[in-house]
């Protein structure tokens, strides 16, 4: 039975976050489930700047927990002062956490030029640098430091804005060969310490390409630090080679995590850091088994007493998402510790964020609302460009083809809603000459990485696909996004939309759709508070056919 806190009672008793983090875990809440105490949330206190929560430099990076093993980065007597603070944040810092009053974060490291700024051990910065990463992103800006100092966090930010980075860095600076001076060594008298860090993905190519970022970032010769354990591969391989490279990070889907910790294979009841990526997905009905066996198991100790406070959950969580409704916000209130949502220039503890005030995309909160939320538009790249268009059912592969042409698109991503339907596009489209590829669920892992190198290295022009590539397939160069068919809500079309405009590069998207549809592209054009213009194509030409616009001639460059 989920026991209910207040967690007015919990402040107003003045508990120490320590306390705070021993009761939210000895809660036994099921994910979805609605926590009366929530509703009882503190006065909005505003937005927080780095330093108020305890922002620090690479010299300064505090500890989590007196009884972690992973040790300080610099000076002993910063060290000191923290061992004697449960989670390493003073009372000072915390008190600012709670009274902290609204003001404007305009200030670095929001704006960060560089990575040396946000606090990273040198080794990681050169091999950033070697890599081409230069200078971060703004919600790698907000992030590092957030997590480095060791809170609990939801990241919000826009699709390809750069958020595996913004958890993976400070990860790599605790845990593993890149880490910084005082960072965990991995041992601990002499003993392997195990699984450090688990991230979690909803889908194989999500949790491949996760892996694939983290190589980047490790460089060829301490790969086998980071080992992928998504279902579909050979479940014997990944257990023997957990055995032979006892890798300190794993990153895998909730089936086949949930499975490898149940049969004891995977040992992650002292591991550091949860990463849930593309949370809202990871929180459906379909994950709930798997992810309740990882919430309960990943970072809690084996033997602790269950009554007691010592050796609970000294995990760090982290949420990762372009688009949080609020049972997101819930879920990270229950399992997390004072989490914290972090955004590309705010960073605001999610006490102050309230079911009518969606953090972006709540399903719930923008039925059929004429006013678009702030907050909806944060889950897009900005320089995208949205257009629809209306023919025939039996026209749209035509239109798509048209579209393509006029766009003169490179990389081009066609999503359905059905698997049957693809193969049929592809056909369709190879007959006209232009080389197309179905990626779906229902092919085999090899049929799938095959594809999308395929589409990856300029092979083939248009992946036509379904869901499964809405979220985190990340092609950079993909220039053109088309809906062949809707989107079943604003959510999903945010994620497809996503695939383009990567990074802040130039990206179109396009909805064809029938004449009855058209009134669904008006709702999420509400909903998401961008302008989604009508069009046609003619004579290799985008027209601009929208009324309220002004009606004008354009190519689309
Ligand atoms: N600071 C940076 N400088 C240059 N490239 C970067 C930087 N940060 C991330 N990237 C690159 O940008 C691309 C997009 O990053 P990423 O996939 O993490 O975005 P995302 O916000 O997680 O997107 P999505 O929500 O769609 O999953 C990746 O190829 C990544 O390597």
């Amino acid at each position: 039975m989920p026991t209910l806190i207040s967690s007015r009672f919990l402040l107003l008793v003045g508990e120490s976050l320590h306390l705070r983090r021993a009761l939210a875990t000895s809660r036994s809440v099921l994910l979805h489930t609605s926590v009366k105490c929530m509703s009882q949330v503190e006065p909005n206190h505003g937005s927080l700047t780095l330093s108020s929560i305890g922002f620090q430099t690479e010299t300064e990076a505090g500890n989590r927990s007196t009884s972690n093993k992973v040790k300080q980065f610099g000076s002993p007597s910063e060290n000191l002062k923290s061992k004697e603070k449960p989670f390493g944040i003073n009372e000072k810092k915390k008190k600012a956490v709670r009274v902290v009053e609204k003001q404007q974060i305009e200030f670095a490291p929001f704006a960060a030029k560089s990575f040396p700024e946000l606090g990273l051990p040198h080794v990681l910065i050169e091999r950033l640098q070697k890599e081409g990463f230069t200078v971060p992103t703004e919600v790698q800006s907000a992030a590092v430091p957030t997590i480095l100092n060791n809170r609990d966090v939801i990241i919000q930010s826009y699709t390809g804005s750069g958020k595996t980075l913004a958890y993976l860095l400070p990860i790599l600076s605790v845990v593993g060969p890149l880490r910084g001076k005082g960072g965990d060594d991995g041992e601990e008298n002499g003993k392997k310490l195990g699984i450090e860090a688990v991230i979690v993905a909803p889908s194989r190519e999500l949790g491949m390409q996760i892996v694939r970022e983290f190589e980047k970032v490790l460089g060829m010769d301490n790969k086998r630090v980071v080992q992928q354990l998504v279902g579909g591969a050979n479940r014997t391989r990944q257990e023997e080679a957990l055995k032979k490279n006892k890798p300190a990070i794993v990153v895998g889907t909730p089936g086949r995590i949930a499975e490898l910790s149940a049969s004891g294979k995977l040992r992650t009841h002292g591991c550091r850091y949860l990463v849930l990526d593309e949370v809202d997905e990871l929180l459906s009905f379909n994950f709930r088994e798997d992810m309740h066996r990882i919430l309960e198991h990943v970072g809690r100790k084996s033997n602790a007493d269950p009554n007691s406070n010592a050796g609970k959950s000294e995990r760090q969580l982290i949420m990762v998402s372009a688009t949080v409704p609020f049972s997101v916000v819930r879920a990270a209130r229950s399992w997390g510790c004072d989490p914290l949502l972090v955004q590309a220039k705010k960073i605001v503890p999610l006490e102050t964020v309230s079911p009518s005030e969606p953090v972006s995309l709540s399903r719930s909160s923008l039925p059929n609302s004429a006013v678009p939320s702030q907050a909806a538009v944060e889950s897009l790249p900005p320089a995208l460009k949205h257009y629809y268009c209306v023919t025939r059912l039996q026209h749209k592969v035509d239109v798509l083809r048209r579209c393509i042409h006029a766009l003169d698109a490179k990389f081009v991503i066609a999503f359905m809603n059905h698997t049957k339907q693809l193969k049929d596009v592809v056909f369709k489209l190879e007959a006209r000459g232009m080389k197309a590829v179905e990626l779906h669920g229902d092919l085999g892992k090899l049929a799938r990485s095959t594809t999308l190198k395929k589409f990856k290295n300029g092979e083939v022009r248009v992946l036509v696909t379904n869901e499964l590539s809405a979220r985190g397939l990340d092609v950079a160069e993909c220039d053109l996004v088309v809906n062949l068919d809707l989107p079943t809500d604003s959510i999903h079309y945010a994620h497809r939309a996503g695939r383009t405009g990567r990074l802040g590069r130039n990206g179109t998207v396009l909805t064809i759709c029938e004449e009855p549809e058209v009134f669904v592209v008006k709702k999420l054009k509400k909903q998401l508070g961008i302008p989604i213009v009508s069009c046609d194509f003619s004579e290799g030409k985008l027209l601009v056919t929208e009324e309220e616009e002004t009606v004008s001639t354009s190519t689309i460059s």
